[in-house]
């Protein structure tokens, strides 16, 4: 790339890693796109990253009893706080937890230096000119990247092992081909959230080895079939599902819900009783792989330990200079929990007015598990 003028055609995570890299070396980038994107930091507020932050059992809690819309809102909001999405030529069509966002922390620092240039959709391509939707033209273009996606596919299994759910591959859970006579295939790590893959992927294989080894019995074939053609509807309710995206699923409810079948998910209502101090790390803390280890089958000892101190090894690369603490304020936390209380309360108060069902629900799908009781 060095010293060439680069047209990166797509949006994706794909193209936003390829543009700021090649925009190190390139003469010039220009990133083009059909419908824009949100772009979102891995730095979020004080320095934590994104995932640590908002991965949380709070959050998710809160996803469930608020409308997506406020969500997209609050959210749209404060990314356009940061770098205004019209601004800087990155406004997408579509809302903020319908599509993959692309998480990349250089990328509006490019654009406002100039060396990544927005344009939009390609129109035609005549010799080295790139000509593009809005009569717009670049010309003596070097090198042109094709970064449109993937097709996903199992071309080596025959076609009876596969279920199409719409523009989904249909696992069972999104691991078990919910067809096959016998459980003799699992497939770990097909799945795209806003989280990491590492966990989830962890959390499948502790799965498929117990069914494997026989210790957890799948249901019947048909039982599977509708639970996958649910899945998919619920997911298109609030998401745009195409055969570029067809992976996705929400971080914490995929966790908890394969957590389930290994007996492995925290139940909240449990630990408010019997460790309140735990209680609290799992409520506001990130959803990490040790909240899995706490009991159950494959349980650490270590695990309760680790969850306290997470953010203690987050940190420790950052502690490189040695600075007085700043101390914390009694009045920042009381005004806190005021709020949390207050903003619990109306919405606890709004839905067991208007959707009686739907508390009750919640607490069920929390509560602790036989497994581990
Ligand atoms: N660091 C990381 O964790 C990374 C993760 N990834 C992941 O890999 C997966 C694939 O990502 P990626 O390769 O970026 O692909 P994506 O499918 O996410 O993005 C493809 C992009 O190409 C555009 N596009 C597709 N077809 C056309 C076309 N015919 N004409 C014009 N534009 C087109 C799409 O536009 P439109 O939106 O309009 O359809 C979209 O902007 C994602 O899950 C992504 O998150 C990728 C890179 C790095």
């Amino acid at each position: 790339m060095h010293g060439k003028r680069v047209v990166v055609i797509g949006i994706g995570n794909s193209g936003g890693d390829i543009a700021v890299e090649s925009s190190k070396f390139a003469e010039q980038v220009y990133m083009s796109t059909r419908r824009g994107a949100w772009v979102i930091r891995q730095v979020s507020d004080n320095g934590v990253p994104v995932d640590m932050m908002y991965n949380t059992r709070f959050v998710h809690i809160l996803f469930q009893l608020l409308p997506i819309n406020f969500f997209n809102w609050f959210g749209e909001k404060k990314l356009n706080g940061m770098y205004d999405h019209t601004t800087y030529a990155l406004k997408p069509k579509h809302r903020l937890f319908s599509q993959i966002p692309v998480i990349n922390d250089d990328l509006p620092l490019k654009i406002l230096s100039g060396s990544v240039v927005i344009k939009s959709n390609v129109k035609e391509i005549c010799g080295s000119t790139v000509v593009f939707d809005d009569g717009s033209t670049v010309e003596m273009v070097d090198t042109i990247v094709f970064a449109t996606g993937y097709n996903y596919g199992f071309p080596y299994l025959p076609n009876n092992v596969l279920y199409k759910s719409g523009h989904r591959v249909g696992l069972y859970k999104h691991v078990f081909p919910p067809n096959l006579e016998h459980t003799t295939l699992g497939v770990v790590g097909f799945i795209h959230a806003l989280g990491a893959i590492m966990p989830q992927a962890e959390m499948q294989a502790r799965w498929v080895a117990r069914v494997f080894k026989g210790l957890k019995k799948l249901p019947s074939n048909q039982t599977m079939i509708k639970a996958v053609d649910k899945d998919t509807k619920d997911i298109e309710k609030n998401y745009i599902v195409s055969k570029l995206t067809p992976l996705q699923v929400d971080f914490v409810s995929y966790m908890d819900d394969i957590a389930g079948e290994i007996g492995v998910r925290p139940g909240l209502p449990w630990l408010f009783f019997t460790d309140y101090q735990l209680f609290k790390h799992v409520l506001w803390g990130p959803v990490s792989s040790y909240q899995y280890r706490l009991m159950g089958p494959g349980k650490w000892d270590g695990a309760r330990k680790a969850i306290f101190t997470q953010f203690d090894r987050m940190y420790q690369p950052l502690k490189s200079r040695k600075l007085e603490e700043p101390e914390s304020s009694i009045t920042g936390h009381l005004v806190k929990l005021s709020l949390v209380i207050l903003s619990g309360g109306a919405v606890a108060y709004y839905f067991h007015t208007h959707h009686p069902n739907t508390i009750p629900t919640l607490l069920s799908n929390i509560r602790p598990q036989a497994a581990w009781r």
